[in-house]
């Protein structure tokens, strides 16, 4: 669940890597391992800054004046697919034809044909295991068969409309084509979250934004603003003091299916995705949430409600709100650690649940205390909460969960393929209560989870995490595959710059 965005300013004569680097941090929520900008300055010429690390440690400022151009993208990348080395980091470039940059945040599924296709039908040279490097060639080659010596926008939506046919997934992208647009694109099921929006400066010209969340054009005073369809593509031209933006619906909408897991979890609450206000799903969670829990529990048997911060909070605070029980923050977070669930590798997850989060004892000692997360996923929180609650005095200790069980791979956006890695892999909920040491475990029903988020519009989301059912299915050997990928990257762990680590995409320390 990387994190894109896209500026194109009317004043030709501004730099946009400053504001770029602004609204990463609006989008670092998203992705925490590596982090990249690619500009396009005068004589369409690319200039770039990229590695791993947060937005702020790879955008220093001398890094960013050296990124010329009134026109660029960024990205926050997560992993999904491939490994978490340098050499992934995004936007990735393609110098033929025409030079083009893309930054994706999504994942594809059929990225074994895809790779068989780029190398044996039209030879081009993948040089990582990223599936976003595989989307950026098949849209390359698709643009390429045009063989004109400059295209127009018609052209980039026909290459558009023939990476739709080839690639299978989940993907909401923002590209630039050198010298000439940006460009942004959402697959035909509307999985991944991309907006666009405008912004009228004092001197009559406009700039144009695309983003991951509406967040960041709201902080940027982008404020009109709207979800690109899924399928629907927007050309917005260099000269955008002069040319308008061209939008296309390039592939008809197969399904409209926002990913669920962004109202759980992914996006910031104070985002509106697909017209829906991720703040108020999260009330809504805690409050059905609440609701089931009284069905099975006595809440007599409940002196507090303690959240998990910081994604659960307030899903928690209705929680306890409709229980009519006290909401304590028992946690405090350090807010100097990151997401843990976004990190590369399991040590480094563990111990950092217990450098984010300390706990008060005063709010659990001799009390029976109900803590409400998100969502359990490999269960490296819950575990860690539990025992730190109980080691703070808690007497009865019950967890509940805004989303339903996860049994399956998250195969758009998470970064899981073994599913035995799920905590509730093969499990009921009394023997997940058991696994995190907890008296009792409550999961919201999907039914009540799509009921927090529907709307009139939007009434089915892509649910596959919690019923193994995906809505564009899955390629064979494609979970095989990156599992091996995964286990050579551990296998070569020890030697990550020679295998992985390709001094080729150098982010150099200048
Ligand atoms: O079962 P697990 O594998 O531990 O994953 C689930 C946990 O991970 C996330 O928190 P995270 O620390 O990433 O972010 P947050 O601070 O936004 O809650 C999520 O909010 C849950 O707390
Ligand atoms: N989380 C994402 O959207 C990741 C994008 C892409 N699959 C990568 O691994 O870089
Ligand atoms: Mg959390």
């Amino acid at each position: 669940m990387c994190g894109v965005l896209g500026i194109a300013l009317g004043d030709q004569t501004k730099v946009v890597a400053p504001e770029l680097s602004d609204g990463c941090l609006f989008l670092q929520h998203r992705g925490q391992d590596a982090a990249g900008i690619t500009t396009c300055g005068p004589g369409g010429r690319f200039y770039q800054c990229k590695g791993n690390g947060m937005a702020r440690d790879v955008f220093t400022e001398r890094r960013l004046t050296g990124l010329a151009g009134a026109m660029g993208i960024a990205h926050l990348r997560y992993p999904t697919a491939g490994s978490s080395a340098n050499s992934e980091a995004q936007p990735f470039y393609v110098n033929s034809p025409y030079g083009i940059s893309l930054a994706h945040n999504g994942n594809l599924v059929n990225t074994l044909s895809l790779k068989r296709y780029l190398d044996e039908d039209v030879h081009r040279h993948i040089n990582t295991d990223s599936d976003s490097e595989l989307l950026l060639n098949i849209f390359a080659s698709e643009l390429e068969k045009h063989n004109k010596y400059r295209v127009n926008n018609e052209d980039v939506f026909h290459a558009l409309e023939g990476m739709y046919r080839l690639c299978r997934g989940g993907y909401a992208c923002v590209g630039m084509l050198a010298g000439f647009a940006l460009f942004g694109f959402r697959d035909p099921n509307g999985i991944r979250p991309l907006l666009f929006g405008e912004r009228e400066n004092s001197d009559g010209t406009k700039d144009y934004m695309l983003a991951s969340e509406s967040v960041v054009l709201k902080a940027h005073n982008f404020t009109k603003f709207r979800d690109l369809k899924p399928g629907e593509a927007v050309i917005i031209p260099k000269n955008c003091d002069k040319e308008e933006p061209e939008f296309k619906q390039v592939v008809p909408i197969n399904s409209y299916r926002p990913d669920l897991f962004e109202y759980v979890y992914f996006a910031r609450q104070d985002s509106v995705l697909d017209g829906i206000s991720v703040y108020h799903t999260r009330l809504q969670m805690g409050k059905k949430l609440a609701e089931n829990i009284v069905e099975k529990l006595d809440p007599n048997e409940i002196d507090v409600v303690i959240p998990v911060p910081d994604t659960a909070r307030t899903c928690a605070l209705q929680c306890a709100i409709t229980l009519n029980k006290p909401y304590r923050e028992g946690f405090v977070k350090n807010t100097y650690v990151g997401r843990t669930f976004i990190m590369p590798n399991q040590r480094e997850r563990i111990s950092s649940v217990r450098r984010k989060l300390n706990p008060m004892e005063s709010e659990f000692k001799g009390k029976n205390v109900l803590i409400v997360d998100d969502s359990i996923v490999r269960g490296t929180t819950s575990k860690e909460i539990v025992t730190m609650a109980r080691e703070s005095g808690a007497l009865k200790v019950y967890f509940a969960s805004a989303a339903p069980a996860i049994r399956y791979n998250h195969i758009y956006g998470i970064d899981l393929t073994d599913t035995k890695n799920l905590i509730a892999y093969q499990k009921t909920d009394t023997e997940v209560a058991e696994a995190i040491k907890c008296d009792q475990v409550f999961y919201q029903s999907l039914e009540d989870l799509i009921d927090c988020c529907k709307t009139e519009t939007i009434d089915k989301f892509e649910v596959g995490v919690f019923t193994g059912n995906y809505v564009t299915g899955v390629e064979d050997g494609y979970l095989q595959e990156l599992e091996r990928v995964r286990a050579e990257n551990k296998k070569n762990a020890e030697d990550v710059k020679a295998a992985v680590d390709i001094g080729l995409y150098n982010c150099a320390d200048y």
